[in-house]
């Protein structure tokens, strides 16, 4: 197997650590397997770094200065890797076959890197790369970084670049869990989640892999989280599945919309449920539901919204602190699901104000760690997703 292995900070805290993250790749290695290694800072260098810079620096010598850390830590995992007996070579910016590099933007070269790790690709059958993660060069030769957590962009990169089978994420959990195991008690393992699942969960704390780099999956890529106690790269923790996809998705039926009013309800605790209970007791699934001070609002089919109303005004005269529902048919929902929409200052404007342009209505705008939802009268439908499609 291709597999491309990224310690992250935490499974290389220590020289104890180090000596962990060696044997593992060590015993890969000794398994036939050709292995790329991405490393990340040891422990919190990164901030320990940049919280030390309290001077005014440029930005190249800012990336100059946080690039130690992963400096340090290549050269650290290679000579481990040499006192097991394994060739190995760090790979650095500014060494002769650095693969990652980034264009006048700042953005990755993607034509550049490939042509540059297909070389590194030649290389794999008789030497063990460790490479730095979080770093890249850019055209004139500075070093630059791919943003906090950029060690696994890295290495995702690599992995898709390499065309590997898989992308093994070393951490200090076991893979992804069903909670924070710092927090919540008896948190487990989940196993296996779709990157889709995954994505939500890192935009919203769970970085157990960066969102950034979830890009990169794709349906014939491995990747797995396995913990640094664990020893074995090769299986184990948790696999992500499917692939990422930039989307934009016009439901086909009409949605209706039906409101429910209560004075101040949303200080009322168990509204919500209470509200929503009566429609799945009646098995009215619900596409999206959004909150009020006064007013709950709920989307359905408009082929079960007649059952709903009813089973809504049944609850209306059941509370008293409900005082009214009513129903909205013939609406339509455009949802933008993107690699990095969540992280972009300004990408609501960037959809509002060209719909306001065309003097289209937005009836509601629900968003989601991962998506947008616009939703518009059903006449407006095609436009709003020619004008969707024209920013995305
Ligand atoms: N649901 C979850 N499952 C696993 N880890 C979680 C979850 N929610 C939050 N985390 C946290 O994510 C952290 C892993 O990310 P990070 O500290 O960036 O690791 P690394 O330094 O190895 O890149 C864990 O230490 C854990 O506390
Ligand atoms: N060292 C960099 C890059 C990185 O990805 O680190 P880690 O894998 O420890 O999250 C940072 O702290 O942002």
């Amino acid at each position: 197997m291709r597999v491309v292995a990224k310690f992250g900070g935490t499974s290389l805290g220590s020289g104890d650590r180090i000596e962990r993250a060696a044997d593992s790749v060590a015993d890969a290695v000794a398994a036939g397997h050709d292995i790329a290694v991405v490393a990340s800072a040891m422990g919190s260098q990164t901030d320990e770094l940049l919280d030390e810079i309290s001077f005014d620096a440029s930005d190249e010598d800012r990336a100059e200065i946080v690039s130690m850390g992963e400096r340090t830590s290549v050269r650290m995992l290679k000579a481990a890797l040499t006192s097991r007996g394994v060739d190995a070579t760090f790979l650095e910016p500014g060494s002769e076959d650095w693969p990652v590099v980034t264009n006048e933007r700042g953005e990755i070269d993607a034509e550049e890197t490939q042509r540059r790790v297909d070389r590194l690709a030649e290389t794999l059958d008789d030497t063990v790369p460790v490479i730095t993660g979080f770093l890249a060069e850019d055209p004139a030769g500075n070093v630059t970084t791919l943003g906090r957590g950029g060690s696994d962009t890295t290495a995702m990169m690599l992995g898709k670049y390499l065309e590997a089978d898989e992308v093994v994420i070393v951490t200090d959990v076991e893979g992804v869990m069903t909670g924070d195991p710092r927090v919540v008690e008896g948190a487990r393992n989940v196993g296996s989640i779709t990157v889709d699942e995954l994505r939500n969960l890192s935009f919203r704390g769970a970085e157990v892999i960066a969102p950034s780099a979830l890009v990169y999956k794709d349906e014939s890529l491995g990747v797995r989280v396995v913990h640094y106690q664990h020893g074995d790269l090769l299986s184990g923790g948790t696999s992500v599945e499917g692939s990422f996809e930039h989307l934009i998705d016009m439901e086909e039926a009409p949605l209706s919309c039906l409101t429910i009013a209560g004075r101040a309800i949303r200080n009322r605790p168990g509204i919500l449920a209470e509200v929503s209970e009566t429609l799945s007791d009646a098995g009215i699934n619900i596409d999206a539901v959004a909150s009020g001070m006064d007013s709950l609002t709920y989307y359905v089919e408009t082929s079960v919204a007649e059952e709903a109303e009813a089973t809504l005004h049944d609850a209306v005269v059941e509370d008293e602190s409900l005082s009214s529902v009513t129903v909205e048919d013939e609406i339509a929902v455009i949802r933008v699901t993107g690699g990095e929409l969540p992280n972009q200052p300004g990408v609501i404007r960037s959809l509002v104000d060209p719909l306001a342009e065309a003097g289209i209505n937005i009836h509601d705008l629900i968003t989601s760690a991962t998506s947008v939802a616009i939703f518009v009268a059903w006449a407006d439908r095609e436009e709003t997703l020619d004008i969707v499609h024209e920013q995305f």
